[in-house]
């Protein structure tokens, strides 16, 4: 069943507000065995769940648990179930979900899609089975004794071209090598038995999805990761963990490195290197330690000499590092960014940065699948980050949680790729893992020429174009839930509050926190009103601002910047920044602001008054010097309104990048159609360039870091690769202490810890950082005695118990968890979890555990009282003080006995090298463009696997 929309309604200053919108969607559970089939419907009488509340249980209903015996190894030999040796011509086993039939007669194998769930003896869904390594080596035992008997020859001719192939192998049949060796089937075996998780019709996500799987086992499903980005913030600690374990980087051919959080954005004519030019001595020690990895790990990497450097969810799409029906992925919430292309990208902690790097995969759980249909024309003065910030305030930031949400539709099929971009990076506010829009030509036409791209001499071109071809979702695919939404509702939007999701059209006024109907909402929406110095009732428009800032990763590209330049434009010749007013603007890359000086966009700004800068996140978060003086209030372009995020105080207005022009210009939030009048193609004044004009520009890097890597003169070699580890954390059974009251929705993780705190190093050290904003006074310093953490006996406090939902949200910083660990918290109660926070708290031998809301007002009472909660792990229960009872709960089987045994994710995965190195030699075959990014395609040796400690470092250019 669908979520439809309510706003029927059309015109600007109908829009309701999110309270509005998230009162009015009701959900019932449906009867069938599906994934929490939903009735989204905007009847009151449907049911008595919130979308909100659907959402918020995401993480407690993981799509593939599957079920392993308590004290079951993590890597299993004895488990058999379903497999049947050959008796005669017919062998067939059961292989990831799927049935794998093998007719040795005719010679021909065949892979039986098969409805992959099964209900389990509590009558829950479970994935049916996952690789069965005794069948699978029985197989191959049987294959070798064929080899033996001369009938390999048959059998891989069989093999080869038998067999169903995922769309994207079906014009690349793999190679039949002369004479057929174990090792040869072995490399064929997983492309050609690649399980198809989802049955019938799929969806975009799960075609990318199942093309990407690594092995799938017990439990723990281990996908490929084509493409990684590396910034400075939630690399080092990754970083040292690789030095500390002597594991080099497996594809540094993958990886793509640059710094854009903590650099200043101001002028760089007299950069000389980042020692003189960085002032602030924690973000140089962090920039240096970036540049430090990069030479000793042989990665690519843009400084800040470089004209590519930039914003990384900037210079991946720029370089076609990012393409269709990849996986990406980067320290970073939002890489959701570069789902516009069809990937499927996503943010991830540090731990599983250092994972990537080490290992090239990540252990997944499939996600449900949204859709979110926008159809009609956008109304004149809106663009992609009005249709995402309505869209936001409709399902609220918890809405999309435990899902990736396809965007789908006439109106974003008609958008550019920049503004789907816009659209794919916020949807991480929405609570989704991640983002995706089908590629179609705009997609593919963006794509062509750019450095990284697969190149068109050599037939790649086509053959990635055909493949990308089939990466929409088939008609008739499953999705959990949908939204439909009409672009004629959409007016221009900005938020009034200190979350993504507090929402309004710029003809609207600031909500009322008495019209709430939930206890919890209504002392949000309090307190936020208090923080943004905002009166319930106020004309948005009559809202006076301080500062307009103009980029970041959601609105740093060039058609943000037209569209600002636009508005400039139409205010007439002499507009000018109001007075009193600093606005900036702030490319998203080098070549982003090359192209807009190219195009005359950097005079229609400066003429006007605003500050032209250098690229880098600059103040979207309060990392580098842009910020916001405490109160000052901010027109802005970014993607988080968070307490604090653009400088302790700061007080943040989401809006459009044609907003913020509009805002700038007059002083006050401000509807961009009464400066754009009728007509704005007859305020333009731009010289549209293509960015194909900039690449060349772009070499030789004029960075003298990167020079010294070029050159080689740098010494240090890769750590040599030892025998993974796998036992690493510290063990998780029974944890009994106090237990922290507390009953904040939306806890995002720049709550748990601000951005100063991110420019350590180390891991440790972080448990004053905890909640600092709310612990201590922002002018005196001094503790606030009304904050739980610092009231006795919870500042010994080892539980955490909050009945707000959505707990985790916003950015992926792993900091967050090690704050609350350093403070002593172990284990953390919550109706839910934003997905990132969840995982980066298993990696840290931390337990998240998701409770229904009645069950948490009980124990919340509990902790009230100060007396000790036991979590205990083994039997998955929480025993109440006094013998009051125990309260079960669900907790993954794969992840409760990595956390009982305190087992470390990467020496487990390690273990599966030989699947991985097979999946390497598919993807070569399959999609060769994937490999060795652009110099290998200049001449030089593609690294696949592990790399060995070079002679001479290897030429990172292209
Ligand atoms: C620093 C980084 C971990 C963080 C994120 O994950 O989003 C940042 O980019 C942000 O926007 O808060």
């Amino acid at each position: 069943m669908a979520l439809r929309s309510t706003s029927s309604t059309s015109g600007v200053s109908s829009k309701p507000s999110q309270s509005d919108f998230s009162s009015s969607y009701k959900t019932t559970k449906g009867e069938s065995n599906d994934v929490m089939p939903l009735n989204y419907l905007p009847s009151p009488t449907r049911g008595n769940e919130t979308m909100a509340a659907y959402a918020e249980s995401a993480p407690s209903t993981p799509l593939s648990p599957i079920r392993i015996p308590d004290n079951h190894p993590p890597q299993c030999q004895n488990c058999s179930t379903a497999v049947s040796l050959p008796a005669a011509a017919m062998f067939t086993t059961t292989v990831r979900g799927a049935d794998l039939e093998l007719d040795l007669e005719t010679g021909r194998q065949r892979t039986v899609r098969l409805d992959n769930v099964a209900i389990d003896e509590d009558g829950e869904r479970r994935e049916r089975t996952a690789v069965h390594w005794l069948s699978i080596a029985s197989l191959l035992l049987y294959l070798l004794y064929l080899e033996a008997s001369g009938l390999a020859a048959k059998m891989t001719q069989a093999m080869t071209f038998g067999l169903p192939r995922n769309p994207a192998h079906q014009d690349t049949p793999i190679a039949t090598p002369p004479a057929p060796t174990l090792s040869f089937l072995l490399s064929l075996l997983p492309p050609d038995i690649m399980p198809v998780a989802t049955s019938g019709p799929r969806t975009l996500y799960d075609k990318v999805f199942d093309d990407h799987l690594v092995y799938s086992g017990e439990g723990d499903t281990l996908i490929y990761i084509d493409r990684h980005l590396v910034h400075e913030v939630t690399s080092p600690q990754a970083f040292e963990g690789l030095r500390n374990a002597k594991r080099p980087v497996r594809r540094p051919d993958c990886t793509l490195a640059t710094v854009d959080h903590n650099i200043p954005t101001s002028s760089r004519k007299s950069f000389k290197n980042i020692e003189t030019f960085i002032a602030e001595p924690d973000s140089r020690a962090q920039v240096g330690a970036l540049e430090h990895n990069v030479k000793e790990f042989g990665l690519t990497y843009f400084g800040m000499g470089d004209r590519r450097q930039g914003i990384v969810h900037i210079i991946g799409p720029e370089q076609g590092f990012t393409l269709p029906g990849t996986t990406v992925v980067c320290g970073d919430s939002h890489t959701s960014t570069h789902g516009a292309f069809g990937a499927l990208a996503f943010g991830i902690g540090t731990s599983e940065v250092e994972h990537v790097l080490a290992t090239q995969t990540l252990p997944q759980k499939k996600s449900k699948n949204m859709r979110i249909n926008v159809e009609g024309e956008l109304p004149q003065g809106c663009n992609s980050k009005d249709i995402v910030l309505h869209i936001i305030g409709l399902i609220g930031t918890a809405g999309g949680n435990g899902a990736v949400i396809e965007f789908s539709g006439s109106t974003i099929r008609a958008l550019s790729m920049e503004a789907r971009m816009s659209i794919c990076n916020m949807s991480i506010e929405g609570g989704a893992r991640a983002g995706m829009i089908a590629p179609d030509e705009i997609t593919f036409k963006y794509l062509e020429g750019r450095p990284l791209a697969p190149r068109k001499d050599n037939g790649e071109w086509d053959r990635a174009v055909e493949y990308w071809k089939t990466l929409s979702s088939d008609p008739g695919a499953h999705y959990d839930v949908e939204v439909e939404i009409r672009a004629e509702d959409i007016a221009p939007t900005i938020t009034w509050g200190t979350s993504p999701q507090d929402t309004v059209a710029i003809t609207g006024v600031v909500p009322n926190p008495a019209d709430a109907k939930d206890p919890i909402r209504k002392a949000g929406m309090e307190r936020a009103l208090q923080y943004m110095g905002l009166q319930a009732g106020e004309v948005m428009e009559k809202v006076k601002i301080d500062k307009a800032f103009l980029g970041s990763c959601t609105n740093g590209r060039i058609e943000d910047l037209r569209s600002a330049a636009q508005v400039i434009a139409a205010r007439g010749k002499d507009a000018k920044v109001a007075d009193g007013i600093y606005a900036m603007v702030v490319p998203g890359s080098g070549l982003v602001k090359q192209q807009a000086e190219a195009e005359g966009i950097d005079v229609i700004f400066k003429k006007a008054g605003f500050d032209w800068r250098e690229a880098g996140c600059s103040m979207c978060l309060g990392m580098n010097p842009d910020q916001l003086s405490p109160q000052e209030r901010c027109a802005s372009t970014s993607n988080r309104n968070f307490e604090g995020r653009q400088g302790a105080g700061g007080r943040t207005h989401l809006m459009s990048p044609a907003m913020v022009a509009a805002a700038a210009l007059t002083g006050y939030l401000t509807d961009v159609r009464k400066i754009l009048g009728e007509n704005v193609a007859e305020h333009a004044d731009i010289k549209i360039t293509q960015a194909s004009e900039y690449f060349d520009v772009a070499k030789p890097a004029p960075n003298p870091i990167a020079q010294d890597t070029l050159n080689g003169d740098n010494n240090s070699a890769l750590p040599e690769e030892v025998e993974p580890a796998s036992a690493g954390l510290p063990k998780f059974t029974v944890l009994k202490g106090i237990a922290i009251p507390l009953s904040i929705p939306n806890v995002d993780t720049d709550m748990i810890i601000p951005k100063q705190f991110l420019k350590t190093l180390e891991r440790t050290g972080l448990g004053k950082a905890a909640f600092f904003e709310r612990r201590f006074n922002a002018k005196t310093g001094e503790e606030n005695p009304d904050f739980v953490f610092n009231q006795e006996p919870y500042r010994n406090g080892k539980i955490l118990v909050n009945t707000g939902a959505n707990f985790g949200c916003g950015s992926s910083r792993e900091h967050a968890p090690w704050a609350l660990n350093d403070f002593g918290i172990r284990c953390i109660l919550a109706p839910s979890f934003a997905d990132i926070f969840f995982n980066n708290c298993f990696k840290n031998g931390m337990l998240p555990i998701v409770l229904p809301q009645d069950q948490l007002e009980t124990l919340h009472a509990d902790a009230s009282t100060g007396q000790e909660l036991e979590v205990d792990l083994e039997n998955k229960v929480i025993n109440r003080p006094n013998g009051q009872g125990s309260i079960p709960f669900n907790v993954d089987d794969f992840r409760r006995h990595c956390l009982i045994n305190g087992l470390d994710d990467i020496g487990l995965t390690l273990q599966h090298r030989a699947e991985i190195e097979q999946f390497e030699s598919r993807r070569s075959a399959t999609w060769p463009w994937l490999d060795g990014l652009g110099y290998a395609k200049q001449g030089g040796k593609v690294p696949t696997g592990p790399v060995s400690p070079p002679k001479k470092q290897q030429k990172m250019d292209w």
